[in-house]
């Protein structure tokens, strides 16, 4: 079956006034010759390259097919990354562009653009109609919505603020997911769209940020939706392009978000992170994805491994106040473009079905669904010159994990139109509701199928759903049972004197003799719980289950082993523990960056060493000392990993992926400042023993996707980077 992975395209934005930019993230080009064009290789086949926050020796490089330095115009990004997509939405396929960065990383720049600056969305739709003038022998009809997720509800942006209902997302037969209600206006004209756009985006919630004056305060997608009636064959071939600009990520230092805003905040930086979930159960192929976490996850989810054709563009903001976040966004690219799809074809045949011998009748099956078709070869690569829809296709055989689309009049994309279909897609419609079936069978025959199937679906759905609920229960049950036992040896075990004789002398480093015993708890409850799930999605499943608390506190038993074992030099197993742990608290930003730089020193063949651990502090309540027990001072064995936040309770940085609690109060600028130092100088402090070995300036190569483009390591010699 063919499958199409998500595109990446990154655009670093220029300074705005007042920014600093100190050159950590930059755009490495490759050559015209090598490339044998002279388009000067800009945005094809180049990487970004960020220095390590924490280490300045190390230059993390990402590579993808397009990168865009702070001087590629929109006309560029459209030319080579969007354009391309037009021919494959008139084939009858649904593509989806997202737009991903931090908040004022440029994403509506890059979406939307200003009238003397247009960006990918004014230029789709010019580019649609352009092309729709140009097909001959089809009745062509373009329909548009818009909505938003705000504050994980959906809204119409085609109907006016006060008249806008929150909408539900429904999926159909066909495991369509679907926004109910939302309308769909048919458009003509690009003014004709330019007047619906416009109206509509004055709709969109926006607010000010101290980063963005014009902040938006919501996930916005906006879907063309092609239709292409076909008068001598009786099909109809629907294509779509949704045109995704997500709300940034926050973080509520920066911004200086109020109350009302932290609320909105938390609801962005909520979805955002069950998006980066999404993207990481995918990449373990876990059984299950959590799509449903969130609404932009659910609305998303046929271009998250499903059947669209996808395009991310990742904006990035320059300077070291952003770097953090680049480095995340840049991550989270890194695990989309790892992300497959399977496209389908979107085609319904009108033609009435052959009528079957009488004798066949009597034993006629109920009529199978057909399968969805699957697109044999969908080229991304092309320069939109491609003529008319493809008709080419061949496999029949169903989708495995999220078919999503129908090929019969079960299809129904994210909006149910209302009106303006052209004339023979209505007539066509109306005689698929009211005409011959085909069979010879009665309309009353017919509906009684139809409930049979029904009631019959209904109760093995429902005896399905009964059966997952008890085995969820069992397996909460075990679980807490076992967290049970686990801190109650904990405890009993911190007090035995025995247990010190069981440790080796001489083999644990500091951290383990100082955990010795919790060392083993650990190592025997995580190998309990690994023991009840199957390899391979098993962390992914776990961490389903596991309440915050558990799944924070098995992230840091995964972290500590992880770290003894970096300690002791078998890098590998401390990565896959890393990794394990990943799982576990996904929007870890340390550990993440622990994990990257792991990674490198495995690559490299390097030590690692990491950093020493700050001094562990006590912990002062006024009138009474706090008793630490054993189990939580498990919790602090990776402090590095994950500062704890002082004074008041709040989440200082924000991520992508990151799971915010926007509950804090916004500190005083200079309690903002403070912190921020800290920050920053937490973030610039170098793994000190690991520098004296490196001396020599060194390169991460941060892709796993051998076949793009790698460049050879910056020498100062070559203004450009060239390509090897
Ligand atoms: N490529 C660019 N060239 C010039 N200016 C840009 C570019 N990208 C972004 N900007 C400017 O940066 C500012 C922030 O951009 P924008 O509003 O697009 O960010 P955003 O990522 O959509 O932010 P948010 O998530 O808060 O909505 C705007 O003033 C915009 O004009």
């Amino acid at each position: 079956m063919a499958t199409a992975k998500i595109k990446i395209a990154a655009r670093l934005r220029p300074k705005l006034h007042g920014e600093l930019d100190d050159e950590s993230i930059k755009v490495l080009h490759a050559t015209e010759e090598a490339w044998g064009s002279s388009s000067g290789g800009n945005g094809r086949g180049s990487i970004i390259s960020v220095t390590n926050p924490r280490d300045a020796s190390q230059v993390f490089k990402f590579p993808f097919t397009s990168c865009y330095d702070q001087d590629a115009t929109q006309e560029e990004i459209f030319r080579n990354d969007v354009q391309p997509m037009i021919d494959i939405v008139y084939s009858g396929v649904t593509v989806t562009i997202f737009a991903y960065g931090v908040t004022s990383s440029g994403k509506t720049h890059t979406m939307q653009g200003t009238k003397s600056d247009p960006g990918v969305i004014p230029r789709t739709i010019r580019a649609m109609f352009d092309k729709k003038s140009t097909i001959s022998g089809y009745d062509v009809s373009l329909l548009v919505s818009y909505m938003e997720i705000y504050k994980d509800e959906v809204y119409d942006l085609l109907v006016t603020r006060e008249n806008a209902p929150k909408l539900p997302v429904r999926e159909n037969d066909a495991g369509m997911v679907f926004v109910a209600n939302l309308t769909s206006e048919p458009i003509s004209t690009v003014e004709e769209f330019d007047t619906i756009y416009n109206r509509a985006n004055k709709h969109r919630s926006v607010g000010a940020t101290n980063l963005n004056r014009a902040s938006s305060r919501s996930h916005a997608v906006l879907t063309i939706e092609t239709r292409m009636f076909d008068p001598a064959e009786n099909k109809i071939l629907t294509g779509k392009i949704n045109l995704v600009d997500l709300a940034g990520s926050e973080n509520n230092k920066l911004t200086g978000n109020d109350p009302s805003r932290m609320a909105e905040s938390a609801a962005i930086n909520k979805s955002l992170s069950v998006l980066g979930q999404v993207v990481h159960a995918l990449n373990q192929n876990a059984s299950r994805i959590p799509y449903r976490n969130s609404k932009l996850t659910r609305i998303l989810q046929d271009a998250l491994g499903g059947s669209s054709v996808g395009l991310l563009i990742c904006n990035l903001a320059p300077g070291v106040k952003f770097r953090q976040d680049t480095l995340n966004t840049l991550n989270f690219a890194v695990r989309t473009k790892n992300v497959e799809n399977k496209p389908v074809i979107h085609e319904r045949d009108n033609r009435p079905a052959p009528k079957p011998h009488f004798a066949a009748l009597a034993i006629q099956p109920p009529a199978a669904k057909p399968a969805p078709t699957v697109l044999q070869t969908i080229s991304t690569a092309g320069s939109g010159t491609g003529a008319g829809p493809t008709r080419s296709r061949t496999s029949l055989a169903p989708v495995s994990r999220v078919p999503r689309a129908s090929i019969t009049g079960n299809y129904q994309p994210f909006a149910l139109p209302r009106k303006g279909l052209s004339e023979k897609i209505k007539e066509e419609e109306v005689s698929d509701r009211s005409g011959s079936t085909g069979f010879g069978l009665t309309e009353k025959e017919i509906d009684e199928r139809i409930s049979r199937a029904v009631e019959a679906e209904v109760a093995r759905r429902l005896a399905e759903r009964e059966k997952e609920e008890q085995e969820r229960r069992a397996k909460e049950q075990e679980l807490r049972e076992l967290e049970r036992e686990s801190s109650s040896n904990t405890q009993h075990r911190s007090r035995s004197p025995k247990k010190e004789q069981t440790l080796p002398s001489g083999v644990l480093t500091p951290l383990l003799k100082r955990h010795r015993d919790l060392d083993d708890e650990l190592k025997s409850r995580l190998e309990e719980l690994e023991n009840k799930f199957e390899r391979g999605n098993k962390e992914v499943q776990l961490a389903d289950l596991l309440s915050p608390v558990s799944k924070k506190k098995t992230g840091r038993a995964y972290v500590a082993l992880a770290r003894a074992h970096s300690e002791k030099g078998d890098l590998q197993v401390a990565l896959d523990l890393y990794r394990k742990a990943e799982s576990y608290v996904p929007d870890n930003i340390k550990l993440k960056e622990r994990i990257i730089e792991i990674e490198w020193a495995v690559k490299n063949d390097k030590d690692f060493i990491p950093s020493p651990k700050p001094p562990r502090k006590a912990k002062k309540k006024k009138g009474k000392a706090k008793i630490v027990p054993v189990d939580e001072a498990t919790m602090d064995v990776d402090e590095d990993l994950e500062p704890k936040p002082t004074g008041r309770r709040r989440q200082d940085k924000t991520e992508f992926g990151m799971e915010l609690t926007n509950t804090g109060i916004p500190e005083s600028p200079s309690q903002q400042k403070r912190s921020l130092d800290t920050v920053e100088e937490e973030a610039e402090t170098p793994p000190k023993k690991q520098k004296k070995r490196e001396k020599a300036k060194a390169v991460v190569e941060n892709s796993d996707d051998d076949d793009e483009w790698v460049p050879p390591a910056p020498s100062k010699r070559s203004k450009r980077q060239v390509v090897s």
